[in-house]
Protein backbone atom coordinates (compact mmCIF):
# COMPACT_ATOMS: atom_id res chain seq x y z
CA UNK A 1 0.00 0.00 0.00
CA UNK A 2 1.03 3.46 -0.99
CA UNK A 3 1.41 6.59 1.83
CA UNK A 4 2.95 9.67 1.97
CA UNK A 5 6.11 9.19 3.78
CA UNK A 6 8.60 11.76 5.70
CA UNK A 7 11.53 13.27 3.78
CA UNK A 8 14.06 14.70 6.20
CA UNK A 9 17.25 16.18 3.97
CA UNK A 10 20.03 15.47 6.26
CA UNK A 11 22.92 18.68 6.35
CA UNK A 12 26.09 19.13 8.36
CA UNK A 13 27.78 22.93 7.93
CA UNK A 14 31.32 20.91 7.23
CA UNK A 15 33.58 19.53 4.36
CA UNK A 16 32.66 16.25 4.95
CA UNK A 17 29.80 15.17 6.20
CA UNK A 18 29.87 10.86 5.42
CA UNK A 19 31.74 11.44 2.02
CA UNK A 20 35.28 11.70 3.54
CA UNK A 21 37.34 12.32 0.19
CA UNK A 22 35.30 12.87 -2.09
CA UNK A 23 35.89 16.79 -1.76
CA UNK A 24 38.99 16.43 -3.87
CA UNK A 25 36.82 15.10 -7.38
CA UNK A 26 35.67 18.23 -9.63
CA UNK A 27 32.29 17.18 -7.69
CA UNK A 28 32.94 17.03 -4.63
CA UNK A 29 34.37 20.34 -4.64
CA UNK A 30 31.03 21.85 -4.21
CA UNK A 31 31.66 21.34 -0.63
CA UNK A 32 33.93 24.28 -0.18
CA UNK A 33 31.78 26.41 0.38
CA UNK A 34 30.59 24.97 3.58
CA UNK A 35 31.17 28.17 5.03
CA UNK A 36 29.41 30.19 2.64
CA UNK A 37 25.72 31.03 3.91
CA UNK A 38 24.45 31.43 0.23
CA UNK A 39 25.33 27.81 -0.40
CA UNK A 40 22.79 26.94 2.19
CA UNK A 41 20.40 29.19 1.29
CA UNK A 42 20.36 27.32 -2.36
CA UNK A 43 19.97 24.26 -0.63
CA UNK A 44 17.16 25.23 1.41
CA UNK A 45 15.39 26.61 -1.57
CA UNK A 46 16.12 22.93 -3.47
CA UNK A 47 15.06 21.22 -0.79
CA UNK A 48 11.47 23.31 -0.44
CA UNK A 49 10.99 22.70 -4.01
CA UNK A 50 11.51 18.99 -3.75
CA UNK A 51 8.62 19.35 -1.15
CA UNK A 52 10.95 18.05 1.51
CA UNK A 53 9.41 17.82 5.22
CA UNK A 54 12.44 19.32 7.23
CA UNK A 55 16.13 19.96 6.68
CA UNK A 56 18.12 18.24 9.63
CA UNK A 57 21.18 20.21 10.38
CA UNK A 58 23.76 17.14 13.01
CA UNK A 59 26.72 18.95 14.74
CA UNK A 60 29.42 18.07 17.29
CA UNK A 61 31.44 20.20 19.72
CA UNK A 62 34.96 18.72 19.20
CA UNK A 63 37.19 17.37 17.19
CA UNK A 64 37.77 13.02 16.06
CA UNK A 65 40.83 13.03 17.85
CA UNK A 66 40.96 9.57 19.07
CA UNK A 67 43.40 7.63 16.34
CA UNK A 68 46.61 7.98 16.71
CA UNK A 69 46.06 10.27 19.57
CA UNK A 70 45.99 14.09 18.33
CA UNK A 71 42.83 14.75 15.55
CA UNK A 72 45.37 15.62 12.71
CA UNK A 73 44.31 12.87 10.44
CA UNK A 74 40.64 13.80 10.23
CA UNK A 75 42.16 18.04 10.95
CA UNK A 76 43.69 17.10 7.78
CA UNK A 77 40.81 15.49 5.81
CA UNK A 78 38.04 18.31 7.28
CA UNK A 79 36.08 15.26 8.39
CA UNK A 80 33.42 16.90 10.55
CA UNK A 81 35.62 19.68 11.03
CA UNK A 82 35.15 22.74 11.09
CA UNK A 83 31.83 22.74 12.56
CA UNK A 84 30.33 26.39 12.07
CA UNK A 85 27.01 26.55 14.54
CA UNK A 86 24.13 25.79 12.58
CA UNK A 87 21.61 27.30 14.88
CA UNK A 88 23.22 30.66 13.75
CA UNK A 89 21.67 30.07 9.95
CA UNK A 90 18.47 29.32 11.16
CA UNK A 91 16.87 32.94 10.83
CA UNK A 92 18.33 33.00 7.46
CA UNK A 93 17.10 29.63 6.27
CA UNK A 94 13.47 30.35 7.72
CA UNK A 95 13.12 34.17 5.80
CA UNK A 96 14.10 32.14 2.32
CA UNK A 97 11.26 29.26 2.87
CA UNK A 98 8.07 29.29 4.02
CA UNK A 99 7.31 25.29 4.97
CA UNK A 100 10.60 23.39 5.22
CA UNK A 101 10.82 22.31 8.72
CA UNK A 102 14.22 23.14 10.37
CA UNK A 103 15.70 20.90 12.77
CA UNK A 104 18.68 21.28 14.58
CA UNK A 105 21.32 19.64 16.39
CA UNK A 106 22.31 20.86 19.91
CA UNK A 107 24.07 18.77 22.70
CA UNK A 108 22.99 18.96 25.97
CA UNK A 109 27.07 19.70 27.12
CA UNK A 110 27.23 22.92 24.39
CA UNK A 111 24.88 25.46 26.51
CA UNK A 112 22.99 25.71 29.62
CA UNK A 113 19.11 25.01 28.95
CA UNK A 114 17.84 28.73 29.75
CA UNK A 115 20.02 30.03 26.94
CA UNK A 116 19.09 27.24 24.86
CA UNK A 117 15.25 27.50 25.50
CA UNK A 118 15.54 31.06 24.64
CA UNK A 119 17.13 30.62 21.65
CA UNK A 120 14.78 28.14 20.40
CA UNK A 121 11.40 30.11 21.25
CA UNK A 122 12.73 33.20 19.78
CA UNK A 123 14.01 30.89 15.92
CA UNK A 124 10.09 29.37 16.39
CA UNK A 125 8.43 32.20 16.52
CA UNK A 126 10.61 33.68 13.90
CA UNK A 127 9.63 30.78 11.95
CA UNK A 128 6.00 30.55 12.89
CA UNK A 129 6.71 27.20 14.03
CA UNK A 130 9.08 25.51 12.16
CA UNK A 131 11.95 24.36 14.31
CA UNK A 132 12.93 20.69 15.51
CA UNK A 133 15.71 20.01 17.80
CA UNK A 134 17.77 16.89 17.69
CA UNK A 135 18.46 15.76 21.19
CA UNK A 136 22.51 14.80 21.54
CA UNK A 137 24.21 13.94 24.36
CA UNK A 138 27.65 14.02 22.61
CA UNK A 139 30.09 11.18 21.40
CA UNK A 140 33.46 13.15 21.39
CA UNK A 141 35.63 13.03 24.14
CA UNK A 142 37.15 16.03 22.99
CA UNK A 143 33.71 17.88 23.20
CA UNK A 144 33.85 17.17 26.60
CA UNK A 145 37.32 18.37 27.40
CA UNK A 146 35.60 21.99 25.33
CA UNK A 147 33.43 22.10 28.32
CA UNK A 148 35.50 21.44 31.06
CA UNK A 149 35.51 17.82 31.68
CA UNK A 150 38.17 15.49 32.22
CA UNK A 151 36.80 13.16 30.34
CA UNK A 152 33.77 11.98 28.38
CA UNK A 153 30.64 11.19 31.02
CA UNK A 154 29.46 7.63 30.94
CA UNK A 155 27.05 6.76 28.00
CA UNK A 156 23.95 6.17 30.10
CA UNK A 157 24.47 8.95 32.92
CA UNK A 158 24.68 11.14 29.50
CA UNK A 159 20.81 10.34 28.92
CA UNK A 160 19.88 11.19 33.09
CA UNK A 161 21.48 14.40 32.02
CA UNK A 162 19.30 15.32 28.51
CA UNK A 163 16.42 14.26 30.65
CA UNK A 164 17.09 17.21 33.07
CA UNK A 165 18.06 19.31 30.36
CA UNK A 166 14.78 18.36 28.64
CA UNK A 167 12.62 19.04 32.09
CA UNK A 168 14.56 22.62 32.15
CA UNK A 169 13.71 23.40 28.87
CA UNK A 170 10.12 22.04 29.24
CA UNK A 171 9.63 23.95 32.36
CA UNK A 172 10.17 27.14 30.41
CA UNK A 173 8.97 26.62 26.99
CA UNK A 174 5.66 25.08 28.34
CA UNK A 175 4.87 26.27 31.60
CA UNK A 176 6.01 29.65 32.33
CA UNK A 177 3.78 31.28 30.47
CA UNK A 178 -0.13 30.17 30.92
CA UNK A 179 -2.21 31.02 27.73
CA UNK A 180 -3.73 34.48 28.01
CA UNK A 181 -0.50 35.52 29.12
CA UNK A 182 -0.23 38.19 26.62
CA UNK A 183 -2.59 41.34 26.87
CA UNK A 184 -1.40 44.01 24.75
CA UNK A 185 -4.27 45.90 27.20
CA UNK A 186 -3.48 50.39 26.78
CA UNK A 187 -7.21 49.94 28.98
CA UNK A 188 -5.42 47.99 31.96
CA UNK A 189 -2.23 49.27 31.27
CA UNK A 190 -1.17 45.72 30.76
CA UNK A 191 1.66 44.86 27.70
CA UNK A 192 0.91 41.20 29.64
CA UNK A 193 -0.46 39.46 32.61
CA UNK A 194 2.24 38.96 35.21
CA UNK A 195 0.01 36.49 37.22
CA UNK A 196 0.28 34.11 34.42
CA UNK A 197 3.74 34.50 33.82
CA UNK A 198 5.74 32.23 36.15
CA UNK A 199 8.98 31.49 37.35
CA UNK A 200 10.15 27.61 37.30
CA UNK A 201 12.40 26.98 40.20
CA UNK A 202 14.09 24.25 38.91
CA UNK A 203 16.43 22.42 41.15
CA UNK A 204 17.94 19.32 40.20
CA UNK A 205 21.12 17.19 39.94
CA UNK A 206 22.78 20.01 37.37
CA UNK A 207 20.67 22.55 36.97
CA UNK A 208 19.19 25.73 38.94
CA UNK A 209 16.77 27.61 36.92
CA UNK A 210 14.44 30.49 38.73
CA UNK A 211 12.78 31.78 35.32
CA UNK A 212 10.53 33.25 34.15
CA UNK A 213 11.15 32.34 30.40
CA UNK A 214 12.17 35.35 29.11
CA UNK A 215 10.59 34.86 25.62
CA UNK A 216 7.43 34.95 24.40
CA UNK A 217 5.84 30.94 24.00
CA UNK A 218 6.30 30.25 20.24
CA UNK A 219 3.98 28.56 18.01
CA UNK A 220 4.70 25.39 18.68
CA UNK A 221 6.15 26.28 22.06
CA UNK A 222 8.47 23.34 22.16
CA UNK A 223 10.32 22.41 19.30
CA UNK A 224 9.38 19.13 17.72
CA UNK A 225 11.72 16.97 19.56
CA UNK A 226 14.32 14.58 17.16
CA UNK A 227 16.60 11.85 19.04
CA UNK A 228 18.73 8.70 17.49
CA UNK A 229 19.26 6.34 20.54
CA UNK A 230 20.93 3.29 19.36
CA UNK A 231 21.90 1.91 23.26
CA UNK A 232 19.05 0.38 25.34
CA UNK A 233 19.33 3.76 27.66
CA UNK A 234 19.15 5.91 24.26
CA UNK A 235 15.90 3.86 23.09
CA UNK A 236 14.09 4.37 26.23
CA UNK A 237 15.03 8.15 26.16
CA UNK A 238 13.56 8.13 22.38
CA UNK A 239 10.54 6.31 23.28
CA UNK A 240 9.60 8.64 25.91
CA UNK A 241 10.40 11.40 24.76
CA UNK A 242 10.83 11.92 20.95
CA UNK A 243 8.15 12.82 18.25
CA UNK A 244 10.47 11.55 15.57
CA UNK A 245 14.05 9.16 15.90
CA UNK A 246 16.24 7.55 13.33
CA UNK A 247 16.21 4.01 13.33
CA UNK A 248 19.37 2.13 13.29
CA UNK A 249 17.98 -0.38 10.36
CA UNK A 250 19.48 -0.54 7.58
CA UNK A 251 17.01 -3.16 5.89
CA UNK A 252 13.07 -3.19 5.50
CA UNK A 253 13.47 -6.75 7.53
CA UNK A 254 15.63 -4.78 10.58
CA UNK A 255 13.03 -2.03 10.27
CA UNK A 256 10.51 -4.01 11.55
CA UNK A 257 11.95 -5.91 14.14
CA UNK A 258 13.27 -2.23 15.60
CA UNK A 259 9.55 -0.69 15.40
CA UNK A 260 8.31 -3.43 16.95
CA UNK A 261 10.60 -3.34 19.82
CA UNK A 262 10.71 0.44 19.86
CA UNK A 263 6.70 0.55 19.76
CA UNK A 264 6.71 -1.39 22.91
CA UNK A 265 8.31 0.96 24.62
CA UNK A 266 6.70 3.50 23.17
CA UNK A 267 3.26 2.27 24.72
CA UNK A 268 5.25 1.32 27.87
CA UNK A 269 5.72 5.08 28.44
CA UNK A 270 1.43 6.07 28.05
CA UNK A 271 1.70 7.13 24.40
CA UNK A 272 0.52 5.66 21.41
CA UNK A 273 2.93 3.99 18.44
CA UNK A 274 2.38 6.51 16.17
CA UNK A 275 3.13 9.45 18.53
CA UNK A 276 6.82 8.25 17.18
CA UNK A 277 7.65 8.57 13.62
CA UNK A 278 10.27 6.57 12.93
CA UNK A 279 12.62 7.60 9.73
CA UNK A 280 15.51 5.53 8.55
CA UNK A 281 18.88 6.52 6.44
CA UNK A 282 18.85 6.64 2.99
CA UNK A 283 21.70 7.31 1.21
CA UNK A 284 21.29 7.20 -2.84
CA UNK A 285 23.62 7.37 -5.79
CA UNK A 286 21.22 7.96 -8.39
CA UNK A 287 21.84 6.80 -12.28
CA UNK A 288 19.29 6.80 -15.62
CA UNK A 289 20.65 3.67 -15.30
CA UNK A 290 21.28 0.80 -12.90
CA UNK A 291 24.92 0.93 -14.82
CA UNK A 292 25.43 4.47 -14.52
CA UNK A 293 24.24 4.34 -10.44
CA UNK A 294 26.72 1.54 -9.87
CA UNK A 295 29.95 3.13 -11.76
CA UNK A 296 29.10 6.85 -10.34
CA UNK A 297 29.03 4.49 -6.95
CA UNK A 298 32.39 3.12 -7.57
CA UNK A 299 33.93 6.61 -8.52
CA UNK A 300 32.91 7.34 -4.66
CA UNK A 301 34.53 4.26 -3.40
CA UNK A 302 37.65 5.07 -5.29
CA UNK A 303 37.95 7.92 -4.20
CA UNK A 304 37.76 7.57 -0.25
CA UNK A 305 40.00 8.73 2.16
CA UNK A 306 40.46 5.67 4.13
CA UNK A 307 42.41 7.52 6.51
CA UNK A 308 40.09 10.16 7.08
CA UNK A 309 37.14 7.37 7.53
CA UNK A 310 38.85 5.27 10.09
CA UNK A 311 39.59 8.63 11.69
CA UNK A 312 36.30 9.32 11.79
CA UNK A 313 35.05 5.98 13.36
CA UNK A 314 37.79 6.41 15.98
CA UNK A 315 36.36 9.34 17.42
CA UNK A 316 32.80 8.39 16.64
CA UNK A 317 33.64 5.10 19.35
CA UNK A 318 35.89 6.33 21.52
CA UNK A 319 38.70 3.75 20.30
CA UNK A 320 42.15 3.79 18.41
CA UNK A 321 41.02 2.07 15.12
CA UNK A 322 44.29 2.81 13.98
CA UNK A 323 45.89 -0.73 14.09
CA UNK A 324 43.11 -2.70 13.52
CA UNK A 325 44.26 -5.11 10.74
CA UNK A 326 41.85 -3.85 7.43
CA UNK A 327 40.87 -7.89 6.91
CA UNK A 328 39.74 -8.57 10.27
CA UNK A 329 35.99 -10.05 9.54
CA UNK A 330 33.59 -7.81 11.16
CA UNK A 331 31.80 -10.88 12.89
CA UNK A 332 35.03 -10.48 15.09
CA UNK A 333 35.43 -7.45 15.77
CA UNK A 334 31.61 -7.41 17.18
CA UNK A 335 32.34 -9.53 19.61
CA UNK A 336 35.66 -7.65 21.30
CA UNK A 337 34.99 -6.23 24.76
CA UNK A 338 37.17 -3.70 23.67
CA UNK A 339 34.85 -1.64 22.10
CA UNK A 340 31.85 0.62 23.19
CA UNK A 341 28.44 -0.89 23.02
CA UNK A 342 27.64 1.26 20.32
CA UNK A 343 30.61 0.42 17.89
CA UNK A 344 29.66 -2.87 18.75
CA UNK A 345 25.74 -2.60 17.89
CA UNK A 346 27.09 -0.84 14.71
CA UNK A 347 28.61 -4.03 13.75
CA UNK A 348 26.02 -6.41 14.81
CA UNK A 349 23.81 -4.47 12.67
CA UNK A 350 26.10 -5.25 9.61
CA UNK A 351 26.60 -8.68 10.44
CA UNK A 352 22.64 -9.23 11.18
CA UNK A 353 21.81 -7.00 7.76
CA UNK A 354 24.41 -9.47 5.92
CA UNK A 355 26.01 -6.64 4.28
CA UNK A 356 28.55 -9.19 3.24
CA UNK A 357 25.76 -11.23 1.22
CA UNK A 358 26.82 -14.42 1.91
CA UNK A 359 30.56 -13.45 1.63
CA UNK A 360 32.64 -12.84 5.64
CA UNK A 361 32.76 -9.04 5.58
CA UNK A 362 36.06 -7.47 6.58
CA UNK A 363 36.41 -4.28 8.75
CA UNK A 364 37.74 -2.73 5.27
CA UNK A 365 35.32 -3.38 3.15
CA UNK A 366 32.34 -2.54 5.83
CA UNK A 367 34.13 1.21 5.76
CA UNK A 368 34.33 1.29 2.25
CA UNK A 369 30.98 -0.35 1.37
CA UNK A 370 28.77 0.39 4.21
CA UNK A 371 30.01 2.70 7.30
CA UNK A 372 30.56 5.52 3.98
CA UNK A 373 26.86 6.11 3.44
CA UNK A 374 25.01 4.11 6.05
CA UNK A 375 21.90 2.98 4.42
CA UNK A 376 23.36 2.75 0.79
CA UNK A 377 21.42 2.42 -2.27
CA UNK A 378 22.92 3.07 -6.03
CA UNK A 379 19.71 2.27 -8.63
CA UNK A 380 17.67 4.52 -10.61
CA UNK A 381 14.57 6.46 -9.18
CA UNK A 382 12.49 3.56 -9.86
CA UNK A 383 14.65 1.03 -8.03
CA UNK A 384 14.75 4.16 -5.26
CA UNK A 385 11.07 4.45 -5.61
CA UNK A 386 11.10 0.23 -4.89
CA UNK A 387 12.85 0.43 -1.92
CA UNK A 388 10.93 3.43 -0.58
CA UNK A 389 8.26 1.55 -0.94
CA UNK A 390 9.84 -1.90 0.63
CA UNK A 391 10.63 0.40 3.96
CA UNK A 392 7.23 1.95 3.66
CA UNK A 393 5.85 -1.61 4.12
CA UNK A 394 7.83 -2.83 6.88
CA UNK A 395 6.27 -0.26 8.66
CA UNK A 396 8.78 3.26 8.58
CA UNK A 397 7.12 6.76 8.45
CA UNK A 398 10.27 8.18 6.30
CA UNK A 399 13.97 8.70 5.66
CA UNK A 400 16.64 10.80 6.30
CA UNK A 401 18.04 11.71 3.22
CA UNK A 402 21.75 11.52 3.11
CA UNK A 403 23.67 12.93 0.22
CA UNK A 404 26.53 12.09 -1.46
CA UNK A 405 27.68 15.75 -1.28
CA UNK A 406 25.57 17.72 1.23
CA UNK A 407 25.82 21.00 -0.50
CA UNK A 408 24.99 21.02 -4.67
CA UNK A 409 23.58 17.29 -4.58
CA UNK A 410 19.99 17.71 -3.89
CA UNK A 411 19.09 18.53 -7.83
CA UNK A 412 19.34 15.10 -8.39
CA UNK A 413 16.87 14.18 -6.19
CA UNK A 414 14.54 16.67 -6.84
CA UNK A 415 14.27 16.49 -10.14
CA UNK A 416 14.68 12.58 -10.69
CA UNK A 417 13.51 10.86 -7.53
CA UNK A 418 10.74 13.11 -6.38
CA UNK A 419 8.33 12.86 -9.32
CA UNK A 420 8.66 8.90 -8.93
CA UNK A 421 7.98 8.96 -5.47
CA UNK A 422 4.82 11.39 -5.69
CA UNK A 423 3.40 9.50 -8.52
CA UNK A 424 3.29 6.45 -7.13
CA UNK A 425 1.98 7.97 -3.69
CA UNK A 426 4.97 8.12 -1.57
CA UNK A 427 5.55 11.71 -1.02
CA UNK A 428 3.71 14.91 -0.69
CA UNK A 429 2.56 16.80 -4.06
CA UNK A 430 1.88 19.92 -1.86
CA UNK A 431 2.59 21.49 1.50
CA UNK A 432 -0.24 21.51 4.24
CA UNK A 433 -0.58 24.26 6.46
CA UNK A 434 0.14 24.77 9.52
CA UNK A 435 3.59 24.52 12.04
CA UNK A 436 5.93 21.64 11.57
CA UNK A 437 4.39 19.67 14.77
CA UNK A 438 0.93 19.91 12.68
CA UNK A 439 2.08 19.07 9.34
CA UNK A 440 3.97 15.69 10.90
CA UNK A 441 1.01 14.52 13.00
CA UNK A 442 -1.98 16.23 10.96
CA UNK A 443 -2.94 16.97 15.23
CA UNK A 444 -2.73 19.98 16.91
CA UNK A 445 0.62 22.22 17.38
CA UNK A 446 1.40 21.68 20.89
CA UNK A 447 2.43 18.42 22.63
CA UNK A 448 0.35 16.33 22.50
CA UNK A 449 -1.69 15.12 25.86
CA UNK A 450 0.03 11.93 25.96
CA UNK A 451 3.28 12.73 26.36
CA UNK A 452 4.86 12.27 29.31
CA UNK A 453 6.53 15.45 29.55
CA UNK A 454 2.87 16.90 30.04
CA UNK A 455 2.49 14.95 33.45
CA UNK A 456 5.75 17.82 35.21
CA UNK A 457 4.45 20.61 37.10
CA UNK A 458 5.54 23.42 38.87
CA UNK A 459 5.97 23.02 42.52
C1 LIG B 1 20.68 10.11 11.76
C2 LIG B 1 21.51 10.35 12.96
C3 LIG B 1 22.01 11.62 13.19
C4 LIG B 1 22.79 11.90 14.28
N1 LIG B 1 23.27 13.15 14.45
C5 LIG B 1 24.09 13.42 15.49
C6 LIG B 1 24.67 14.70 15.62
O1 LIG B 1 24.45 15.58 14.81
N2 LIG B 1 25.48 14.92 16.67
C7 LIG B 1 25.77 13.95 17.61
O2 LIG B 1 26.50 14.24 18.55
N3 LIG B 1 25.22 12.72 17.49
C8 LIG B 1 24.43 12.43 16.46
N4 LIG B 1 23.91 11.17 16.30
C9 LIG B 1 24.24 10.14 17.31
C10 LIG B 1 23.09 9.89 18.25
O3 LIG B 1 22.77 11.05 18.99
C11 LIG B 1 23.44 8.74 19.21
O4 LIG B 1 24.57 9.06 19.96
C12 LIG B 1 23.70 7.48 18.43
O5 LIG B 1 22.60 7.17 17.62
C13 LIG B 1 24.02 6.32 19.35
O6 LIG B 1 22.98 6.06 20.22
P1 LIG B 1 23.28 5.65 21.71
O7 LIG B 1 23.96 6.84 22.35
O8 LIG B 1 21.93 5.41 22.33
O9 LIG B 1 24.14 4.46 21.69
C14 LIG B 1 23.11 10.87 15.21
C15 LIG B 1 22.64 9.59 14.97
C16 LIG B 1 21.85 9.31 13.87
C17 LIG B 1 21.38 7.92 13.63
Amino acid sequence: MSRELIYNGFLHLTPNHHSHGYWRTPEGQVQYGYNQLDAYVKTVKTLEKGLFDTLFIADVVGVYDIEYGDGKTTIRAGTQFPEPDPITILSALGLVTEHLGLVVTSNVIQSHPFSFARQISTLDEFTRGRIGWNIVTSYLSNGFRNYGFDEIVPHDERYEWAQEYLDVAYKLWELSWEDGAVLHDPATNRFFDADKIHKINHAGKRYRVEGPHIVEPSPQRSPVFFQAGNSEAGRHFAARNAEVTFLPSQTPETARKDIAILNRDVVDYGRQPEDLKKLVMLSTVIGSTEEEAKRKQQYLFDNIDINALQGFYSGGSGIDLANIDPDTPLTELSRREEFSQHMRSKFRIAVDADYGQGRVLTWREYLIEHALLPGRFAGTPEQIADRVQQFADAGVDGFNVVPVTTLGWWDEWVEHVVPVLQKRGLAQRAYKEGTLREKIFGKESKLPASHPQRSLRLK
